[in-house]
């Protein structure tokens, strides 16, 4: 990623950005996704369509609450076009998602019954309970850090495996949702955002975030693992 030039009297100074240290003490946990079976199935085109299935079902619960978080964030932000982003987030401006998904539910006739008795599954709820700790324990540049992972995970993700795509039909729409120009362009706003927020903390505040980063990519990866699994309570 970006690095930054400083100038301290006279002498020229690299320092990574605030994303660039997440990414970095988070690269263990986003390997593990790569190599994740759920994706190198979704590839393969071996995924067992049962285990797609758990995961937008649960899926639809994370985005619900993803959009939430956008809008309580952008109320207790200052900086306007922070602000603008995230409430567009919020009511899914910038989300090509919401469309696909929908036709996927309908493709995969999953029905609303199905979806009442569908409980949410205790990964979903532990990262979402995580994000909104991160907003009210803690503060909307940390749940700002939480949010990020969201974006630029899945951004990685489409990148890679657009290039041998699927050979399901389904699997290989869901890459490209995430490999489209809009979402590109939605991720490096939210990435300029977080070194934004990140530049003006104080060290301990950096360090929190840092910390939200890599717990949300720890629950990235366990959402692959819990629709691998059929996790229940
Ligand atoms: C567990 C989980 N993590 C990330 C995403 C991806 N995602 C969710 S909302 C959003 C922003 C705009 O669409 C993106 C990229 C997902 N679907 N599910």
């Amino acid at each position: 990623m970006t690095v930054k030039i400083r100038q301290l009297k006279g002498v020229i100074v690299t320092m990574p950005t605030i994303t660039d240290q997440m990414k970095q003490q988070a690269e263990p946990l986003w390997q593990a996704s790569f190599n994740h079976p759920f994706i190198k199935e979704l590839s393969t085109g071996q995924l067992p369509m049962e285990e797609f299935r758990y995961y937008l079902k649960q899926d639809r619960y994370y985005l619900q609450n993803f959009s939430t978080l956008h809008g309580k964030i952008a109320d207790q932000i200052k900086d306007q076009s922070i602000k603008k982003f995230l409430y567009a987030g919020a009511t899914g401006l910038n989300d090509s998602e919401k469309d696909v998904r929908t036709e996927f539910f309908q493709q995969l006739a999953i029905t609303p019954a199905e979806i009442r008795q569908t409980p949410m599954a205790p990964n979903a709820y532990n990262y979402v309970s995580h994000m909104y700790h991160e907003l009210y324990v803690g503060s909307p540049r940390r749940a700002c850090a939480a949010l990020l992972p969201c974006y630029w995970l899945y951004n990685d993700l489409g990148k890679q495996l657009i290039n041998n795509g699927s050979p399901v039909k389904i699997y290989q729409e869901f890459i490209e949702t995430y490999d489209s120009p809009e979402f590109t362009e939605a991720t490096n706003t939210m990435i300029s955002i977080v070194d934004q927020l990140g530049e003006s903390a104080e060290p301990d505040e950096q360090k929190a975030m840092v910390t939200a980063f890599v717990r949300s990519s720890y629950y990235e990866l366990h959402f692959w693992e819990m629709a691998y699994e059929e996790q229940k309570w």
